[in-house]
């Protein structure tokens, strides 16, 4: 069960934004020389534009008043050449930040994947697949401008205000009190904004997020949607979804938009003092024409980093949502993880015993029900489990707990009498062969997808297993055989060869365990056949668990489980139950009226 649906708001995530910064400025220590790079290069590049106001301060001051052309030329001929030098050097600066970015971009994506790929069931439980989907592609996305403006932009910019100021103050500290008279002004404007600002992107976020969640929920449930005809009502949720969005992001971005507003505003004040002040005071011995004109182009040389890092800041505070949530899967501790102590486990023999199981999925919780209630039974090696039971009853929920895709919250399962919550959860799953209703078909080709079972697999290994599922055949009567392309989810297939492939990659992967979910879905009688054949290829020889829905499986197997009210309330074969005129025999009877 999803308990975060399309409709319902990620809870908000609480973490300091400079910690925050500080985390996702770190992924930049492996690109520390590429970094100090483009700091050599801006160094050189703030040292230019720093000079340029001194080269114009001397030509009006020394070669205009004093009309020498030929020094004026000179001096001309200087600020192009380090002008060229500048535009090529913010050049190389600009290529080799998008370099450093996108690597660190890769690399967060590729942790957050890896990371995923460790979460337990609970987790996608909790979580639509959009969300998530949301967090790796564009949340992450999000993070490139700040990345790439935290080198090209703060420090640069930090460091030629730094300039700019004991320049300024070196000049005339007079001129200079009154060029940044408003810049207390501006502290306080910039710290309420973004106070408000962060919380609004935010919400933005959860927005875009759940507008994800239901959009890759309606494209997978189309064939539902089309039959039921139900697109007008998927369309009004989309519009309501979409409002939302809209209205986080005007929220957001009215504030957003305010940052330049207030830097803009105290830029003019500071100006206007200045002036005020410098006209004032021409004539006076210390400021001339050109100390003023030259103040003048240091005052925007002071307020245009300033505007830049408002810039920043207004996108460190867009874009620092995306880093927390981000970081918030990267700090969920996967349930299920091998213990300090865990161990590989040996090749198996397939003996499987449940002792005194309970379990409950949503532990903890206001919903918790216990779905299985002190389950015991003991399996030996080779042989075939059907699980019987009216649904619900808790049969998935016993082949999850021995996969292990769930942790049991007491007492132990054992394999060959290994505790399961002690061993590498590696080599437990590799070698179990689970296989659900659903024989999920990548897209690629159908010896990928049945090499999937076990990824180093040769050709002759592919078409063996293949064959002894009964597969073969009906691959080779398509046209490129092996390497025919299939679509996502395997559509082009009829649901019977996507079970045969499903079983040829099961096959592949050889395994000591089987579980099996039968599927229920009525396929033609001749496929049927053939799967059949093929679910019998799979058991002989090895301890499997089939979730049986076919007759023929019940009745070969070895045991039946009679699965109800969270145990099992009757085991024994076929003829044993059927004698005993329990609840098996009723199911039996029922379906047997059916056929
Ligand atoms: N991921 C989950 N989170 C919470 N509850 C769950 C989850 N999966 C199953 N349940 C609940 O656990 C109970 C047992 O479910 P389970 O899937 O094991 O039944 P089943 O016997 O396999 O049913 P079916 O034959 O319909 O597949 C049901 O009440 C179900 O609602």
């Amino acid at each position: 069960m999803s308990v975060n649906s399309f409709r319902d708001d990620e809870a908000t995530v609480s973490s300091r934004k400079l910690r925050t910064c500080l985390r996702l400025f770190s992924y930049m220590k492996s690109y520390k020389w590429s970094v100090l790079g483009v700091l050599a290069i801006m160094t050189v590049t703030v040292f230019i534009s720093l000079i340029n106001p001194l080269i114009i301060e001397r030509a009006i001051d020394l070669h205009i008043k004093n009309k020498n052309l030929q020094g004026l030329l000179q001096l001309g001929a200087f600020a192009i050449i380090i002008n060229i030098i500048f535009i090529i050097l913010v050049k190389i600066r600009m290529y080799v930040m998008a370099k450093v970015s996108n690597h660190i971009l890769l690399e967060i994506r590729q942790e957050l994947y890896v990371h995923i790929q460790s979460l337990s069931f609970q987790f996608f439980d909790s979580r639509p697949t959009g969300k998530i989907l949301a967090r790796i592609i564009g949340d992450v996305n999000s993070l490139k401008d700040v990345l790439v403006n935290s080198v090209t932009t703060l420090i640069p910019d930090f460091v030629t205000i730094c300039g700019v100021v004991v320049i300024m103050f070196m000049k005339d500290a007079r001129l200079a009190a009154a060029s940044l008279s408003s810049i207390p002004l501006m502290t306080i404007g910039v710290f309420v904004v973004q106070k408000i600002s962060h919380k609004r992107w935010q919400v933005f976020r959860k927005k875009s997020s759940n507008l994800n969640a239901y959009v890759h929920e309606d494209l997978s449930g189309m064939a539902v949607i089309q039959s039921f005809t139900a697109e007008k009502e998927t369309y009004e949720t989309f519009c309501q979804l979409t409002d939302e969005h809209r209205k986080s992001f005007i929220g957001a971005v009215v504030y957003a938009d305010m940052f330049g507003a207030i830097v803009d505003f105290c830029w003019g004040l500071g100006t206007m003092v200045l002036f005020l002040v410098g006209v004032g005071m021409i004539g006076s011995q210390s400021v001339s024409v050109g100390i003023l004109v030259a103040f003048g182009t240091y005052i925007s040389m002071f307020w245009s980093p300033v505007m830049n890092l408002s810039n920043f800041y207004n996108q460190l505070v867009t874009n620092i949502s995306g880093a927390e949530r981000i970081f918030e899967i990267l700090d969920t501790k996967p349930d299920i993880e091998n213990t300090k102590e865990a161990f590989v486990l040996p090749e198996l023999k397939g003996a499987v015993d449940f002792q005194d199981v309970s379990f409950t999925y949503d532990e903890g919780t206001n919903a918790e029900t216990k779905v299985l209630e002190h389950v015991s039974f003991h399996v030996n090696p080779g042989e075939t489990i059907a699980l019987v039971g009216p649904t619900g009853a808790g049969k998935t929920t016993i082949v999850n707990l021995l996969s292990r895709f769930y942790e049991i919250q007491n007492r132990t399962i054992l394999v060959d009498q290994y505790d399961i919550k002690k061993v590498a959860l590696e080599s437990l799953r590799s070698q179990m062969g689970i296989m659900t209703q659903e024989n999920f078909i990548f897209s690629g080709t159908i010896r990928e997808n049945i090499a999937y079972g076990k990824l180093d697999a040769t050709d002759e290994e592919i078409i063996e297993a293949a064959k002894a599922v009964n597969a073969h055949d009906f691959i080779m009567q398509m046209e490129q055989g092996y390497d025919t392309i299939l679509k996502e989810k395997g559509a082009g297939l009829s649901i019977g060869q996507r079970q045969l492939i499903a079983f040829a990659r099961t096959m592949v992967s050889m395994p000591k365990i089987l579980i099996l979910d039968e599927a229920t879905s009525s396929i033609d009688t001749q496929t049927e056949l053939l799967v059949q054949k093929g679910i019998e290829a799979l058991l002989k020889g090895r301890t499997s668990f089939v979730i049986a829905h076919r007759l023929s499986t019940i009745e070969k197997a070895d045991k039946i489980f009679v699965i109800d009210k969270g145990g099992i309330i009757e085991q024994g074969t076929a003829k044993e139950l059927l004698q005993k005129k329990g609840q098996y025999y009723k199911l039996y009877m029922a379906q047997f009226k059916n056929l």
